[in-house]
């Protein structure tokens, strides 16, 4: 069915942002943000709904996406969180403008 290679194409996405010809900037957005690790304890007061490129691996393995604008909602989350928490100027902020320029060219192919 269309729908499975859709999520196929999905997973793809996810593995590209994922890869390591990225590591200089897709490295804050593979696992989940961990605020003591990461010496921000405040990141979970601004933060409701964190969102990392393994969570969606593991939700698009257990079939958790029933669309595929539901896993376009989760990765532009990961972008909204990041220009939430890092305001414009400050490097994380532009990793993610930088990722999120990458997701935009893969997503629209
Ligand atoms: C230049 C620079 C400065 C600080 C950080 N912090 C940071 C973050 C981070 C993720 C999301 C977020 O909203 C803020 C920070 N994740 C990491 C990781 C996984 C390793 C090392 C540092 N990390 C990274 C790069």
């Amino acid at each position: 069915k269309k729908l499975k290679q859709v999520m196929k194409f999905c997973q793809s996405i996810v593995k590209e942002l994922s890869s390591k010809k990225y590591s200089s900037f897709n490295y804050p957005f593979l696992v989940p943000v961990d605020p003591v690790e990461q010496n921000i304890p405040t990141y979970f007061d601004y933060i409701k709904e964190p969102m990392d490129l393994s969570t969606i691996s593991k939700k698009l393995i257990n079939w958790e996406y029933k669309t595929p604008e539901e896993v376009e909602y989760d990765i532009n989350l990961i972008f909204k969180n990041c220009y939430i928490f890092n305001p414009e100027g400050t490097i994380v902020n532009m990793m993610g403008h930088r990722l999120q320029d990458i997701f935009n060219t893969k997503w629209a192919e």
